[in-house]
């Protein structure tokens, strides 16, 4: 036997009209008596609990529309497979609406910052603007998408839409600038992605103290590259006006120790790009290198480092097509130098303002041409063994000197030497407190004539 369902808005829609109208009566009750907190919860039960009835689950919409006195606009935090700015700067902006009334804060401190940043941690916000009542509603999903949802009354349509958004999400964006907090980002497992775009990647604070002015390089490169750099964050005109994505790739080779991943720092901190840290091993297929990318915001460096390890990237472009589906479904598995082409060439720069690509390898023979060549990877750039330009610079962040009557002999031995800048900075730590403060200099000279060739070749024999 089927179990009889008793309508619970009466038998016509005149009945369940006035009882709907009954309901919203109550709720502006409540709304004028009740304590802010209380009276947007029960508000909002009230409201959610009305959507839920399985009559307006069918057409919830029109009806809703047609009865509800409230509008609401939801703003994801992916929407369709992007990054939504919007709900980053209205989740900054409520999160600074900070005063002594507030009851739930969240505090926080970067590494050297002076003060605790305090945030406000409501889920349901209430504000006023020009007159009108706005109600956010911030829902975090450890499953899904977090979403912010704004309810307000229909008649202040104009308010919200005409000025209210721009003016939340303007201040949002200007409160994040004036932050400026760099982040480092690293790729979760596929594994470990619940649903759709969440946990992509994981993010903390990018804390590297590493500048142009304390790496360690020839100066005129140097120059070059902080120009370059600060050409591309100013280009957005530029970009337009020859209608590029406004993207620049940089590769950095060089050995071991040379500083391709303190040049990614100094980057990061001289432009205050977020950095994705792109790990391709833990990628299975150009699907997910897709969604990973799609998902990076702009102002950021992506950054694969060792590129020539991560992945067989080479050659791969020259496998003719396979017909065999066996063939068909493994290469579905792996990541290939077409995926990472299709992106860096621009089929995914739709999404791509605003974005640095870095590649780092120790082996640049061997790379394929093709993911290197000018356009993809605009500039080239060696990072070599140290020179007399270099070890000043060193000298200078680790034993604060300018000069120093040793200098003309370290000057002379690293020309006949190849030795690192990590190496010549593990040197120049004084490890020993009570060494005088040039010990560490004539330490570096010992490793240095060790160093010579004519010296390695008695070691070797
Ligand atoms: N050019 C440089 N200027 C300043 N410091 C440097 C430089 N190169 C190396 N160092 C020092 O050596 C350490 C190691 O350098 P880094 O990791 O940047 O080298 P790398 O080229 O990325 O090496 P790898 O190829 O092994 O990843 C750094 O933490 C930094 O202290």
């Amino acid at each position: 036997m089927g179990s009889i369902v008793k309508p619970i808005f009466g038998k016509n829609f005149r009945t369940f009209g006035s009882n709907l109208a009954g309901l919203f009566f109550i709720i502006e009750t409540l709304r004028r008596y009740f304590p802010r907190q209380i009276k947007i919860t029960i508000q909002q039960f009230l409201f959610h609990a009305i959507q839920q009835l399985p009559l307006f689950k069918k057409s919830s919409d029109k009806i809703l529309a047609l009865l509800s006195p409230y509008t609401q606009i939801r703003f994801r935090e992916i929407e369709e497979y992007r990054y939504n700015y919007a709900y980053a700067a209205i989740k900054t902006y409520l999160g600074a609406k900070v005063n002594s009334e507030v009851k739930n804060l969240k505090g926080t401190q970067v590494k050297d910052s002076k003060s605790v940043d305090l945030k406000r941690d409501d889920s349901l916000i209430e504000e006023e603007y020009e007159g009108v009542n706005m109600w956010w509603d911030l829902v975090k999903c450890p499953k899904g998408i977090n979403i912010c949802s704004l309810t307000f009354h229909k008649k202040n349509w104009e308010v919200v839409t005409g000025s209210y958004l721009s003016y939340v999400v303007e201040e949002g964006k200007s409160i994040q600038a004036r932050k400026e907090n760099v982040k480092l980002f690293t790729n979760n497992p596929s594994t470990n992605w619940k649903l759709q775009m969440k946990n992509l990647w994981s993010c903390i604070d990018f804390e590297h103290p590493a500048t142009f002015e304390t790496m360690a390089m020839d100066l005129e490169k140097k120059d070059e590259i902080v120009r370059d750099l600060l050409a591309f964050k100013d280009g957005q005109e530029y970009y337009n006006k020859i209608g590029k994505a406004w993207k620049r790739g940089y590769l950095l080779y060089g050995p071991p120790g040379t500083g391709k991943s303190t040049m990614i720092a100094a980057m990061a901190n001289l432009l205050k790009y977020s950095v994705y840290d792109l790990e391709l091993t833990s990628i299975e297929n150009n699907w997910e290198l897709k969604k990973l990318l799609i998902a990076t915001t702009s102002k950021s460096i992506i950054v694969i480092e060792d590129i020539d390890c991560s992945v067989d990237l080479t050659g791969e472009r020259n496998v003719k097509e396979e017909s065999s589906s066996e063939s068909k479904r493994e290469k579905q598995k792996t990541i290939t130098l077409s995926g990472l082409l299709n992106f860096i060439d621009g089929i995914w720069s739709a999404c791509g303002q605003e974005r640095i690509l870095v590649f780092t390898t120790n082996h640049l023979g061997k790379l394929d041409e093709a993911l290197i060549r000018r356009g993809r990877m605009d500039m080239h750039i060696e990072l070599s063994y140290c020179t007399f330009d270099a070890f000043k610079i060193l000298a200078k962040n680790y034993l604060n000197l300018d000069s120093h009557p040793l200098f003309a002999k370290i000057e002379s031995l690293l020309k006949e030497t190849k030795i690192t800048p990590a190496d010549v900075a593990e040197n120049l730590i004084v490890k020993d407190t009570e060494s005088e403060a040039d010990g560490s200099l004539e330490g570096l000279i010992r490793a240095l004539e060790k160093m010579k060739p004519s010296q390695k070749g008695k070691a070797d024999k």
